[in-house]
């Protein structure tokens, strides 16, 4: 199989991620790329790590050039995939990166977002229970966020063994510094960033909150609540989740049997040896998560970590893994599973 593959936002960390994978994958074929302002400039001028395209064109994100395509990718930021997406053909395969379509409450999405709500697609996370039939029959998904990604799978387990019922769940989690994006922020300049670990988004006001919890209400809390923060550190790639809620009558062996049992036949998720602590540096390049977990008993908390790199399992790695379930191609095909070190 040849699948012909746009990808629109191909300047920035998500687009160029999605084609350092294209680039590896033997089922794909890479048609047009597409940009905002960076129309008209070569690839090489924004991507110098993806030497075989560098001298490729770029240009606008218009409808007509997307077209003819089995598959496109839409890496933009928030708010523009809609319009672009409802003027594609039904029959390609929409793959968006971005948020748009990744809530079903129309209320969360307007408060956190602040914007109308574009609709809901089909959730690129194949982890969760049954999602794999549904992405095998879409031709659009919504690729999930960055920090959903990691604190959802160190609390899968946890939901489905039933060793927590979700109703005071405080999850922590640290971010590289591309989650960001490319575009100049004050706060991201290397003065600010380097040498310091700071907290944003702090008191339930991050946009990935109603994500968490719309993963977590599915995975079968009874009442979810949550309390995430997330903080930057000066680092390029990585997330770190630590997700900790009240557990009673469990062990720590029996919380790690049920992990281990979860994700025995998952491609993707690794379950640490017993006592063996997740840490970005392993999994950086990678689609692979590294999760473990235990029981704190003074605090009468389960406490499980996650790795993954959030650009590749985080952003374009898990949606390439959704791409080729939807394509009917084995859901490892041209996914790395091997980090880079040191
Ligand atoms: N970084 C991450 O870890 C993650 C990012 N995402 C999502 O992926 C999307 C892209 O993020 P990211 O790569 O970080 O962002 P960047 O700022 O790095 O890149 C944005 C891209 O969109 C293009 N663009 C900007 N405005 C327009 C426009 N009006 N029309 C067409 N193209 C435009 C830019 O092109 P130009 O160079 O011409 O300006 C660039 O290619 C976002 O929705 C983000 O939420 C999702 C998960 C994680
Ligand atoms: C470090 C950092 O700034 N991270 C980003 C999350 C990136 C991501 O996954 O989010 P979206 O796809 O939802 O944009 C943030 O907190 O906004």
């Amino acid at each position: 199989m040849s699948l012909r593959v746009a990808v629109a936002g191909c300047t920035g960390y998500a687009g160029g991620e999605v084609l350092r994978l294209l680039l590896g994958h033997p089922d794909v074929e890479i048609g047009a790329l597409t940009a905002g302002s960076s129309a008209g400039s070569t690839l090489g001028e924004h991507q110098r790590h993806l030497t075989p395209l560098a001298d490729r064109r770029i240009e606008p994100t218009e409808v007509d050039t997307l077209r003819g395509h089995d598959v496109v990718f839409l890496a933009l930021p928030h708010g523009t995939s809609g319009a672009v997406a409802a003027q594609l053909d039904p029959g390609t395969l929409v793959v968006d990166c971005g948020a748009d379509f990744r809530l079903e409450d129309p209320l969360a999405w307007e408060k956190f977002y602040g914007s109308p709500h574009a609709g809901t697609w089909p959730y690129g996370l194949p982890e969760l229970p049954g999602q794999r039939e549904v992405l095998a029959a879409t031709k659009r998904i919504a690729v999930p966020g960055c920090y959903p990604t990691g604190a959802t799978l160190a609390l899968l387990p946890a939901l489905t063994a039933g060793l927590i019922d979700g109703h005071d769940v405080v999850v922590v989690s640290a971010s590289g510094t591309s989650g960001a994006g490319k575009s100049l922020k004050p706060h991201l300049l290397g003065s600010e960033v380097m040498g310091s670990v700071s907290a944003y988004g702090v008191g339930g006001v991050h946009r990935h909150t109603p994500e968490i919890l719309q993963n977590m209400a599915r995975l079968g809390a009874t009442h979810p609540a949550l309390s995430f923060t997330p903080l930057l550190v000066p680092m390029p790639r990585g997330i770190l989740s630590t997700v900790t809620a009240p557990i009673t009558g469990v062990s720590a062996e029996e919380a790690y049997a049920a992990y281990a049992e979860a994700y025995a036949d998952e491609p993707f998720v690794r379950v640490l040896p017993p006592n063996t602590w997740p840490t970005t540096a392993s999994i950086v390049g990678s689609n692979v998560v590294h999760v473990n977990v235990t029981v704190d008993e003074a605090a009468g908390r389960l406490v499980a970590v996650s790795a993954i790199d959030n650009l590749t399992k985080g952003t374009a790695g898990g949606a390439i893994q959704s791409m080729n379930l939807a394509c009917g191609l084995p859901e490892t095909t041209g996914l790395p599973m091997i980090g880079v070190a040191p």
